[in-house]
C-alpha cells in the first residue's frame, strides 16, 4: 500500500528535485514543474513517452501543454499527498526530458 512520504523520506528524496526545477505546490502536498522543449512536437513526445512509464507504474500526472512547454504536477490521490511513486515518477520525467 502507497503511503505518504515520511518527514525523513521528504528531506532526502525530495531535496534533489527540488534542486533539479521541482516546486512544492503551496495549495496542496504536490510538486510541480515547467519543461520547455524546441517545439510542439518535442513536447508531446516527451508526454507520449512519460505517459508510457506513467501507465506501466500505474501512476499518472497531471499535466498541460500549450506548444513547447509542459506543466507537470504530481500527487499521490491515493493517499492525499507526495508519495515514494511522485519521487520516482518525476526522476523518470526528468530523465525523459534529457535533464536527468
Ligand atoms: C486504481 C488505480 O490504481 C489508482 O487510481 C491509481 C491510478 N493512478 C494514480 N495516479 C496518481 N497520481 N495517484 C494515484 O493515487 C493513482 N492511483
Amino acid at each position: 500500500m502507497t503511503e505518504k512520504l515520511s518527514e525523513t523520506a521528504r528531506d532526502t528524496t525530495l531535496r534533489p528535485l527540488l534542486e533539479a526545477g521541482w516546486s512544492l505546490d503551496d495549495t496542496r502536498d504536490a510538486m510541480t514543474k515547467s519543461y520547455k522543449f524546441s517545439d510542439f512536437t518535442e513536447a508531446f513526445g516527451f508526454m507520449t513517452r512519460a505517459a508510457i512509464w506513467a501507465e506501466k507504474w500505474n501512476h499518472h500526472p497531471e499535466w498541460f501543454n500549450v506548444y513547447n512547454k509542459v506543466d507537470v504536477t504530481l500527487t499521490t490521490h491515493d493517499v492525499g499527498g507526495l508519495s515514494a511513486l511522485d519521487v520516482k515518477l518525476a526522476r523518470k520525467f526528468d530523465l525523459l526530458a534529457g535533464q536527468g
